[in-house]
């Protein structure tokens, strides 16, 4: 479907069946400072990779170049390429809006919007003037439970989603990304700002969303990683250091960085 979608924007590259993404080379710089140096990695369809690495070290904005967000920052230049089910995302002529439909993101802070939480969930979804009222409620319910917030808001709909509990606006954020349909989801430290009851519930439904959608995860909590991830990427001064299943990169690293930093041992890269 999304092959389709983008189809007439975009040249066809290659296809590989199980990797969804593929990154090449991409560097990335804001005005003069190199934030990416070269990175290149894959990423698995339905599964979970987190990126992990130290503050400062590229995470979000490697993230942020998936769905091209990073577009919008003064003084960035970008090179390289990213190829989404085969498909180059950087063809200036894409539709950026098309894209983000089908590459989601949830932020670091819930983000909701000053309306109920019914049409939170509802608010980027393409032709919404066109659906039935019975259609909207089915839409809402359907994401709703998909995040487990159903039997806390079902009877409150219509209140404003600021009512919410900051771990509830966060799975607000996260139905109202699922509502749009997105093949992959982008998690840029989704539950840093959460208590650890409402973080782990995030954690339990990104372990089941998997099933249907490719999850990108950027964590700085090392325990978080270990818990969810079935692929790390480690990167750390804008460098790729190590990349691989999350069980052979935290029983046996490659890479001595990636050893020091998956023990807690890290100082500096
Ligand atoms: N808009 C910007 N303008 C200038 N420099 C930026 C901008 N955004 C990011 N940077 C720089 O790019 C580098 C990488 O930042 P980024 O936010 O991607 O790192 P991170 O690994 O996600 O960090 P953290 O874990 O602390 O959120 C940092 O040195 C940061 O100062």
């Amino acid at each position: 479907m999304a092959e389709k979608a983008l189809k007439p924007m975009l040249s066809v590259v290659e296809k590989t069946q199980d990797k969804i993404i593929q990154i090449k080379d991409l560097q990335i710089w804001i005005n003069e400072s190199r934030i990416l140096n070269n990175i290149t990695l894959s990423i698995p369809k339905n599964e979970i990779t987190c990126i992990i690495g130290p503050s400062g070290s590229g995470k979000s904005t490697l993230i942020r170049s998936i769905n091209r967000i990073n577009d919008e920052v003064p003084g960035i230049s970008t090179q390289g390429e990213i190829i989404f089910n085969g498909l180059s995302i950087n063809n200036k002529n894409i539709d950026l809006a098309q894209l983000r439909t089908q590459i989601g993101m949830v932020f670091q802070k819930p983000c909701v919007f000053p309306k109920s939480i019914k049409e939170n969930v509802l608010f980027g979804i393409p032709h919404l003037k066109k659906i039935s009222k019975l259609e909207k409620f089915q839409i809402a319910e359907e994401n709703l439970k998909a995040v487990s917030l159903w039997k806390e808001v079902a009877h409150r709909l219509h209140d404003k989603a600021i009512s919410l509990s900051l771990g509830q606006q966060q799975r607000l954020c996260i139905a109202r990304t699922l509502a749009i349909k997105p093949e992959v989801i982008l998690l840029d430290e989704p539950t840093s700002s959460l208590d650890p009851i409402s973080a782990r519930a995030i954690e339990d439904m990104m372990v089941r969303l998997k099933k249907k959608y490719t999850i990108i995860f950027v964590t700085h909590n090392l325990q978080q990683a270990k818990r969810i991830a079935d692929n790390l990427v480690f990167i750390c001064d804008g460098k790729l250091i190590e990349q691989g299943p999350a069980s052979k990169m935290l029983s046996c690293p490659s890479n001595p960085e990636t050893k020091a930093y998956v023990t807690d041992e890290y100082c500096e890269c």
